[in-house]
């Protein structure tokens, strides 16, 4: 199947990344030295490298090619090289490099750093990537994507952003252009070796089990599990976080007196630039107060996906539980489940149950084939349905999107959400507490630490001091020996 060479006007370059390459001509290869591509031997950034070959042979025609003869590539070419990368794809890539002549600047740091090196040696202003629609990294981007915050500046150039799995097996088995081999072997994308195993779907065994033979990646019939071969990261062992995080909320039971930590995100520009002040945030402090958790932070993030992720991701690995609001709807600037699902590296699909729960509420009335609200963060979100509201709630590991945008309607989904609590085994952790005022007016000399000496020490911490008077709370779990 895999041929040596290939005469770059053979290739068969679907219509619209012929006017995506024709508009960026004049800029990709008249300022060349303004334009890197990504190439890693996956199987997407080997479509675009021969999509790149093409368009430069169609640019400078027969005269810079002898023959027809591509053997050098002009644009410079980067490749994060990592120990954890399969051998098979650093070969295919050194193999590639060669045969058909890349500039390789391979790097050995992370991304983000590796960028900002490149970007101050080098005049690079746009970056081409082989990133499609189904990846969790495409979330939010168009085929001409500016970096994320707190990134260099480039542009990213994604022309295949829109191909299907299959669009991309199409092109690489109709123009014969070699393709790394772990592809042969049932794999059907590949991150890292720690990440990533034979896509099960493709087995010729027992589907359940990743031993034995693997049919070829392009025979995956639905595109859409071309991920189910990437394993979920093996965690480091932790020390920092939070252990019933990393455990589960088993280990939650096995430490019944420790208080439950719990997170706030408020999403939206309004309130940053103060035109709308926050009531939810407070109310929502005090409403999980009451249940006795203790919240550990709140923030208040831009509409912007980068700033919604990188809060998720922060306080979802040190708080049991985290609850989101705002940005929250249909408007463009609503991004706060697309910040959700790339905080868990996942990507937006179609909820047809939510979509049922939406057309209830709007009808038809959506423009275009599906609706956009409809889209939630594929494979960890569960819809938490109460009959006194109109769409369920969405939750998304321990990650709680709540959809009111008022205090009052925080109260009514607060109050669905305590009632599922008790019938909803999923939410056993957000497990009701008895709380306890003991109020005295003694000044804070008399009641000094001598006389609370004989209660636990965790007790101690839970003093609070309000000027002269102190409220001792206790918290207990539900059935408190006093
Ligand atoms: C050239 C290049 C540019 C990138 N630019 C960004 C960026 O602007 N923002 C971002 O969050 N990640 C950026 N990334 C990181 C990718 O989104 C993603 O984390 C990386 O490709 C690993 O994907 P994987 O975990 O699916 O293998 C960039 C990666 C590369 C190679
Ligand atoms: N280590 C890397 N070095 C250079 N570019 C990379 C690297 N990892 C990812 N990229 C860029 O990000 C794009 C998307 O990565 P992704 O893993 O989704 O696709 P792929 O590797 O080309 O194919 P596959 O989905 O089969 O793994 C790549 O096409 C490439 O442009
Ligand atoms: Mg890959």
């Amino acid at each position: 199947m895999n041929v040596p060479w290939l005469h770059p006007a053979s290739y068969v370059i679907p219509v619209d990344v012929c006017l995506l390459l024709l508009s960026a001509e004049n800029f990709l290869f008249d300022r060349i030295e303004e334009v890197a591509f990504s190439f890693n031997g996956g199987k997407d950034s080997t479509v675009l490298l021969h999509l790149l070959r093409a368009g430069y042979f169609l640019h400078n025609g027969e005269q810079s090619c002898p023959n027809g003869n591509l053997t050098n590539f002009p644009i410079r070419t980067i490749y994060f090289e990592s120990s954890s990368a399969f051998p098979e794809i650093n070969s295919f890539t050194y193999d590639t490099a060669s045969r058909y002549g890349l500039q390789l600047d391979i790097i050995t740091s992370d991304f983000k750093s590796g960028l900002e090196n490149l970007l101050k040696a080098n005049p690079i202003r746009a970056i081409f990537l082989g990133v499609r629609i189904g990846d969790p990294t495409a979330v939010g981007q168009e085929q001409f994507s500016p970096s994320s915050p707190g990134w260099p500046p480039f542009m990213r150039v994604n022309p295949i952003l829109d191909w299907s799995y299959r669009d991309v097996w199409a092109f690489i088995l109709t123009c014969k252009v070699p393709y790394c081999s772990l592809y042969d072997e049932g794999y059907t994308s590949i991150g890292s070796i720690h990440d990533t195993v034979p896509n099960a779907l493709l087995s010729m065994g027992d589907s359940s089990s990743c031993d034995g033979k693997f049919k070829p990646a392009y025979l995956l019939s639905d595109g859409r599990l071309e991920r189910a071969g990437r394993v979920k990261k093996l965690l480091p062992t932790c020390t920092g976080c939070n252990p019933a995080v990393c455990n589960g909320p088993e280990s939650v039971d096995s430490d019944k007196n420790r208080m439950l930590i719990a997170s706030a995100i408020a999403v939206g520009d309004e309130i940053l630039s103060g035109t709308v002040e926050d009531q939810m945030g407070p109310s929502l402090c005090r409403k999980l107060h009451a249940i006795g958790w203790s919240v550990s932070q709140t923030a208040v993030v831009r509409n912007d996906i980068d700033s919604v992720a990188e809060e998720v991701e922060r306080q979802k690995s040190t708080s049991e539980m985290v609850f989101i609001y705002g940005g929250v709807g249909p408007l463009h600037s609503d991004v706060t489940l697309a910040g959700v699902a790339k905080a868990f590296g996942v990507r937006l699909a179609p909820d047809e149950e939510f979509e049922e729960y939406l057309r209830h509420l709007i009808g038809n009335h959506c423009t275009g084939d599906r609706n956009e609200m409809a889209l939630l963060p594929e494979g960890i979100t569960e819809l938490l349905h109460h009959e006194k509201l109109p769409v369920p709630m969405i939750k998304c590991q321990n990650v709680i999107i709540l959809a009111a945008t008022t205090v009052t309607e925080l109260d009514k989904e607060w109050e669905c959400l305590s009632e599922l609590t008790r019938s909803c085994n999923l939410l056993s952790i957000m497990k009701p507490y008895v709380s306890k005022v003991l109020s005295t007016n003694l000044s804070d000399v008399c009641i000094k630490l001598p006389n609370l000496t004989c209660l636990p020490v965790f007790l101690s911490h839970l003093i609070r001091h309000t000027f002269s008077r102190i409220e001792v709370i206790l918290l207990f779990r539900c059935h408190p020996s006093f």
